[in-house]
């Protein structure tokens, strides 16, 4: 519990397992795919997939070169547009949405949802963002001094959920409703994950029997976001007095400066399904591997405890008070490097494209793998080790220019990045300022990736008030 800590790594598939402990791997989390070794090679890797009978073998190019990285996301990114495997997947929850549109229809979503995630907007929702976290502080001073072990990533879901659903709806979230999202969600997830896994080899993923169940569980995410979306339609029928400052107001009356356009009926609906799925499971997601990397080292939370004491004093965060947490905003940015909530991007292509020195045909799966450029020994040094000061040294700028994209780059970046690290600052300040967080003895978290990086075991901590 010390400088020495060694932040956990995913159980590589080192030796040759055999090829249905392999599959068995590939479906519970593709990090498996990321071996020992693969952390120091640059350019482009191809692995063939393996194929149906009589279906044509396809390649999968995984990219780990920041030139030809900035020219799928930045330069070209329209020739390689999301893939239609996710949308395929995803629809079911949230129809054809920003985080997996193309082409025109997805130009039209950014210009409306970046109208409700900017400057103003991000300052717009602190003082619900802040009654969010009073709230999760509430929940952790009940079970802190118990002796009894907390499930922080459980904890953390809670609170990043309920934080988007208040900023979407000005209203709390209910613990029946976090229950009822929270379990929806962790099943779909592992079923889009398992079908994704799946329809890569060529199965149809219509085909699959998992459909019936992903669809229920779906139901059940959309059922919790309409009530409080039907409620305001209703009262803005009704000439009622609404919210003003939260995201729903911003997303039902923003037009599209090109279209003259705005999002109607279920099309609103499938964008906060979207938002809200994208908002809370990435955040959670760091939050809680944040909260573990802490837990090991005290001398770093002793840091952030001091500084929140500094910045904090006694009195509630304020938005001005965010951009003077440099210590706690560093910590959350070695933990996106370490443990990115999002483990890579994944791309097609619809015509052959040229990439570097190679050929990509048409229809093939290009992918930026976040987590190995993030832990790339070319460009980190010490590249699995926790050390947040490296953000305040001078010699990380190029490895952040080249090999560090937590939220993406380009056109695709993260709409809500500010956002994210604005609720990662004022939770992990508040949490730092009032509690200290221990490992469990014998607890090691395991992370897996399915749609997002988390722990298979959950990640366990004691919590206590600070001294
Ligand atoms: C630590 C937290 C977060 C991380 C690490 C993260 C990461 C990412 C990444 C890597 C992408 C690109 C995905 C791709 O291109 O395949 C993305 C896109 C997106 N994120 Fe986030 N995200 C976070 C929080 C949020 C929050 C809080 C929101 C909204 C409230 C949000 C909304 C979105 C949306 C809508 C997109 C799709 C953008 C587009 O395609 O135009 N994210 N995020």
């Amino acid at each position: 519990m010390s400088e020495d800590f060694r932040p956990v790594l995913p159980l590589a598939q080192d030796g040759h397992p055999g090829p249905l402990e392999r599959i068995r791997g590939h479906l519970r989390s593709s990090l498996g795919l990321f071996l020992k070794g693969s952390y120091g090679f640059i350019g482009i890797s191809r692995h063939r997939i393996p194929s149906l009978p009589l279906m044509k073998p396809r390649t999968l190019y995984n990219v780990r070169d920041p030139e030809l990285i900035r020219e799928i996301l930045v330069r070209r990114f329209a020739e390689f547009p999301k893939g239609k495997l996710m949308e395929r997947m995803m629809r079911k929850l949230s129809g054809y949405s920003i985080f997996v549109s193309n082409g025109e229809a997805w130009e039209r979503h950014r210009r409306i949802v970046d109208q409700a995630f900017g400057q103003a907007g991000v300052r717009n929702v602190f003082t619900l963002m802040r009654d969010a976290c009073d709230a999760s502080i509430a929940r952790l001073a009940a079970e802190a001094d118990s002796g009894k072990p907390v499930a922080i990533d459980a904890e953390m879901t809670h609170f990043a959920g309920d934080v988007i659903f208040r900023t979407i709806f000005s209203e709390p979230m209910s613990t029946e409703d976090a229950r009822r999202i929270f379990t929806a969600f962790e099943e779909f997830q592992a079923i889009a994950f398992a079908q994704g896994m799946i329809g890569l080899v060529g199965v149809p993923i219509h085909w699959l029997w998992s459909n019936r169940r992903a669809r229920k569980m779906a139901r059940e995410i959309r059922d919790v976001l309409n009530g409080p979306l039907q409620r305001r339609l209703k009262a803005v029928r009704e000439g009622r007095e609404v919210p003003k400052n939260d995201i729903l107001s911003v997303l039902m009356t923003a037009e599209d400066p090109v279209t003259r356009t705005k999002f109607e009926g279920g099309e609103l609906l499938d964008q906060i399904a979207m938002l809200f799925l994208a908002g809370h499971e990435t955040s959670a997601a760091g939050l809680a591997w944040a909260l573990y990397c802490l837990a090991h080292r005290p001398d770093v939370q002793k840091q952030l405890h001091c500084e929140a004491q500094t910045v904090l004093g006694e009195r509630a965060p304020k938005f001005s008070d965010m951009k003077r947490l440099d210590r706690t905003r560093n910590v959350f940015r070695e933990v996106l490097r370490l443990y990115p909530p999002i483990a890579y991007l994944s791309r097609d292509t619809d015509k052959p494209e040229k990439l570097g020195e190679d050929e990509i045909p048409s229809g093939s799966p290009v992918v930026v793998p976040i987590w190995l450029m993030h832990r790339h020994t070319e460009y980190w040094k010490c590249p699995h080790e926790f050390q947040p000061d490296r953000f305040q040294r001078p010699e990380t700028r190029q490895a952040q220019r080249c090999a560090y994209m937590p939220f993406s780059m380009g056109a695709r970046v993260c709409v809500g990045a500010a956002f994210a690290l604005q609720e990662a600052v004022l939770v992990l300040a508040e949490i730092m300022r009032r509690f200290e967080v221990a490992p469990v003895p014998g607890h090691d978290p395991q992370p897996v990736s399915r749609l997002t990086v988390r722990s298979d075991n959950g990640i366990q901590l004691f919590v206590n008030s600070a001294r």
